[in-house]
């Protein structure tokens, strides 16, 4: 588990927070998957989200009663630049491409560097190519771990009449606070591996340090 001193205090209206926001609009745009086919998803803004910023909840229909749910956090660099310094990118394309086919909703998180936002997470990819780990170039950098809180997820997911989900994360935390937050998580998908010559200390950091179920290949972290 990440160990941050935020993990002891209370979740900001943690009880109250689920089902305060409402949906603001809904449009249709096609979305394209990696092996080039197109697919309408809906595009939705909220009103009333506790933290005010811009998050959004692309929505693939699905008759399943538990859906499918990616929480996925901003990541400028790696989901529109396809850095290979993590393993964002390939996160947000394997989901598109599971709910296109499937249907699923993802919430798209405009938590950038963790909560950190670019410019800071820019200043920690320095420090880390100085030496430091992911999780050690936030706190040089005065900020805990990680400062994300997934509350306006649970929100997003009331506003859209969603009580239990199928959520795909390596991430504990997120597991914790949604359910926290009310929301049943009634499993836990993995995401794939997405290995490259960069982002191996990264995802081992983030194993070993923040507790994520990533499994390398013949290994059983
Ligand atoms: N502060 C900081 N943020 C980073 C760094 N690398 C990626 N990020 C941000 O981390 C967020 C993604 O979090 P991850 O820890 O990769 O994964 P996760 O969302 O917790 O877990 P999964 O649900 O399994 O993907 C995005 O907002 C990225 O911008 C980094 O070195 N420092
Ligand atoms: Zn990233």
């Amino acid at each position: 588990m990440l160990s941050t001193s935020d993990d002891k205090k209370p979740r900001p209206g943690a009880s109250s927070l689920a089902g305060a926001a409402e949906i603001r609009a809904r449009v249709e745009v096609p979305v394209r998957s990696s092996d080039g086919s197109w697919r309408t998803a809906e595009m939705i803004s909220f009103t009333g989200l506790a933290d005010g910023r811009e998050h959004i909840a692309v929505v693939f229909p699905s008759a399943s009663p538990v859906p499918l749910v990616r929480v996925h956090s901003e990541c400028l660099t790696g989901d529109v630049f396809g850095s290979a310094r993590c393993d964002c990118g390939p996160q947000l394309a394997e989901g598109v491409d599971q709910f296109a086919e499937k249907g699923g909703i993802l919430l798209y998180l405009r938590q950038e560097g963790r909560g950190i936002g670019l410019y800071n997470k820019l200043d920690a990819y320095r420090l880390q190519d100085q030496g430091l780990d992911t999780f050690a170039a936030n706190r040089e950098l005065n900020f805990s771990d990680d400062m994300r809180d997934y509350g306006v997820a649970a929100q997003m997911l009331a506003a859209l009449d969603v009580s239990r989900i199928r959520l795909r994360t390596n991430n504990p935390d997120k597991v914790k606070q949604l359910e926290e937050y009310g929301i049943a998580v009634e499993e836990v998908i993995p995401t794939g591996i997405h290995l490259n010559e960069r982002n191996e200390h990264y995802l081992r950091v983030k194993a070993e340090w923040g507790g994520h179920t990533i499994k390398f290949a013949g290994e059983s972290i």
